[in-house]
């Protein structure tokens, strides 16, 4: 078993398509690391890159403190099983299992270990024709893990079969992975089974590692409005917001609803160095609440339609809130030399101009002075996209509400999750380095 190191790792086709970018992470003895990302960011090309089945075209690949880049696939004694395995349909499982071995001694015993680890014993006679979709998955990974390899390779292994079943075999494979120790690369594009099964996640986005963290530490810590939207299902409320300062508080302004946040907050400082945020709500931190309830950590919003999902509700609201846009979340961060020109000349006419409407500046009021890109709601503009519901999560049990209800949303403040205009996180400051406007007096 082995360390697995990437030491600025890349890979450019010969077409020119970057697949991996500068890409470093050391992944320890026995771990499984889950690598997620959108469709195209790399995921495969870094397994294939640790298999020796692509050559880097900058950095290493090293097992256990050795650079592997010159040893052939067969040589790394890696085991990969892809979402498209092949089984020989005419061979038993115990045959299949027991494939790579040949002859080698003791393979009954091997086949017979290997079996019982993905809970197979009860099939070694059958065909695979004679199995169900995730029995076959299993006996892929059986045959893969046999041969005892240092490091183990998953390309969506799971990727093909239902729903149900994947979310079965998701618990049984991370548990195989970590009962036989071996170091595990596990690509996925499903961000709940990445989280369900990792014991660290690496979230890349074209190429280039976004993230790494357990589950717990990029799920609550995003480092980015990317890895915040694309981790978390309902996803999270992502708003536009402008931030100014209020009374002693400061104001995130969402546009017709403003949250305040106590001046003394550890996160103040830094906030008021910008003035246009993006604001971001992950459904559970948000809770139905009573308007007697409500101070500066609460939202209303009119109930658009409720999703029932048996043990609980996902409710759909309209907040009034300006939807962030999907460039700046999945796709690429917004080019502010482009979002002034629209700004500056708003296409006309088209279904956008409702929305870039919005953001053009509004005449400065004593409570808005200083920043000009408030993102102002216009009822009489077009009506705010459905991509612009706050999204909460209700409890069936509290009796869920109905369309045209109006609620009331506590916000849990500690789990608001700010972002600047490039989409990175905005944190706390260490004491004694905030900005002079959030001293107090
Ligand atoms: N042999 C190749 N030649 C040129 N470009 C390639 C080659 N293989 C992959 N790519 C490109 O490299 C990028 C990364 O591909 P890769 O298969 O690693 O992504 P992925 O994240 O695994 O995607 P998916 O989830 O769709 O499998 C993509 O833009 C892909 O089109």
């Amino acid at each position: 078993m082995t360390a697995v190191g990437l030491d600025h790792l890349g890979k450019v086709f010969d077409d020119g398509t970057v697949a991996v970018e500068d890409l470093s992470l050391e992944i320890a003895d026995g771990e499984l690391v889950v690598f997620v990302g959108p469709t195209g960011c790399g995921k495969s090309t870094v397994l294939r890159l640790v298999a020796g089945l692509e050559t880097p075209t900058a950095g290493h690949v090293r097992f256990g403190g050795r650079i592997v880049d010159q040893l052939r696939t067969r040589d790394r004694n890696v085991a990969m099983v892809f979402q498209h395995y092949a089984l020989y349909p005419h061979l038993t499982v115990a045959q299949n299992i027991g494939f790579p071995l040949r002859s080698a001694p003791g393979v009954s015993e091997l086949v017979a270990r290997a079996a019982a680890r993905l809970g197979l014993s009860d099939v070694l006679d059958r065909r695979p024709a004679q199995l169900s979709g995730g029995e076959r998955q299993l006996v892929a990974m059986a045959r893969a893990l046999v041969r005892q390899p240092r490091v183990f390779l998953l390309d969506e292994p799971l990727a093909h079969l239902d729903a149900g079943l994947r979310a079965e075999l998701r618990g049984e494979v991370a548990a195989t992975a970590r009962r036989i120790g071996v170091t595990t690369l596990y690509v996925t594009h499903d961000q709940a089974e990445a989280l369900a099964v990792a014991d660290r996640v690496a979230v890349l986005r074209d190429g280039a590692l976004q993230q790494v963290g357990t589950p717990a530490e990029v799920y609550d810590d995003p480092a980015s409005v990317f890895v915040a939207a694309f981790l978390g299902a309902p996803r999270a409320n992502l708003f536009e917001g402008a931030v100014y300062p209020v009374d002693g508080r400061v104001a995130v302004d969402l546009g017709s609803q403003v949250l305040t946040l106590p001046a003394d907050d550890a996160r103040a400082a830094a906030l008021l160095r910008h003035g246009r945020i993006t604001v971001g709500l992950r459904p559970d931190a948000l809770r139905t609440a009573t308007p007697a309830q409500a101070d500066g950590a609460s939202l209303r919003g009119q109930v658009r339609h409720v999703e029932h999902h048996g043990h609980e509700g996902i409710v759909h609201l309209d907040a009034g809130g300006l939807p962030t846009p999907p460039a700046q979340t999945m796709i690429g961060t917004a080019d502010p030399a482009h979002l002034a020109g629209l700004l500056a000349d708003p296409p006309d006419p088209g279904p956008r101009r409702g929305v870039i409407g919005r953001l053009l500046p509004r005449a400065a009021t004593p409570a808005h002075p200083r920043y000009g890109l408030h993102p102002a709601y216009e009822p009489s503009a077009d009506a705010v996209p459905d991509d612009g519901d706050l999204v909460v999560r209700v409890p069936t049990a509290a009796g869920l509400p109905r369309p045209g209800e109006n609620l009331t949303i506590a916000v849990d403040l500690d789990r608001l999750l700010l972002f600047d205009s490039t989409g990175t996180r905005i944190r706390a400051q260490p004491r004694g380095t905030e900005a002079p406007q959030s001293r107090k007096p």
